[in-house]
């Protein structure tokens, strides 16, 4: 069994009723990451949440933030999202025409920068910014939207990912967004998965701390 498996509870499917709550529970259980999910409504077809929230989680979440940002010109926001104190920036490909400026600005505000690919984008996309990424996002569902359907064919993006990746020397992490649950999990760590990120998964769940617990030890 692997150890070094990440788990990154995605707070889109959490009670916004009660975020307190689900975050407490995120803060006592064994996930590695805190995943924010945010949505313009231009970029894909869904709006979750903007500054105000992603401020006041910040202030009482104890996981470091993996920031997915699925909005149209992610560079505007850099020093917003940077004050924020995320660790990790997720910007798509589909939405950076000038990927290398991008990935470079967020590495200067002292963030480790992240690259997201859509189901139907190649991974022989970042053949030539790989070397400069800490991680790789594959969706394996198309974005906008928690609870859908695990796409199988993400199984073979990962393995090229891994092929890529050590062709070119680097050591991006490789992280999966989208239909993650005890039954994908498994697939997706023997593929070569480094990150799982969860949503309904977790915060639907009946008991979040024990269902982390299982897909840490997938
Ligand atoms: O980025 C997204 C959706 O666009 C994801 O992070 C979802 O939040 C994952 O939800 P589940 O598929 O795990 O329910």
């Amino acid at each position: 069994m692997r150890n070094d498996l990440k788990i990154a509870p995605s707070l889109l499917s959490a009670n916004f009723a009660n975020l307190e709550k689900d975050l407490d529970q995120i803060n006592r259980s064994e996930a590695d990451w805190l995943h924010l999910d945010v949505m313009d409504g231009v970029f894909v077809p869904n709006i979750s949440f903007g500054f105000p929230v992603l401020k006041a989680v910040a202030a009482i979440s104890k996981k470091p933030l993996d920031m997915h940002l699925m909005i149209v010109n992610p560079d505007k926001f850099i020093s917003q999202i940077r004050d924020l104190g995320t660790m990790m920036m997720n910007v798509h490909y589909e939405a950076c025409p000038h990927l290398h400026r991008v990935i470079q600005q967020i590495k200067e505000a002292g963030m480790k920068a992240a690259v997201t690919l859509n189901p139907a984008t190649p991974v022989a996309m970042l053949s030539d910014i790989i070397q400069d990424l800490d991680m790789v996002l594959l969706m394996s569902v198309n974005p906008g939207f928690g609870g859908q359907e695990f796409i199988p064919h993400t199984l073979n993006k990962i393995r090229e990912l891994r092929e890529l990746r050590a062709r070119s020397g680097s050591n991006a992490l490789i992280e999966i967004d989208g239909g993650v649950n005890l039954q994908t999990a498994p697939l997706l760590s023997e593929a070569g998965a480094d990150v799982l990120v969860a949503g309904s998964a977790v915060f639907k769940a009946p008991d979040m701390i024990e269902v982390i617990h299982q897909l840490k030890n997938a």
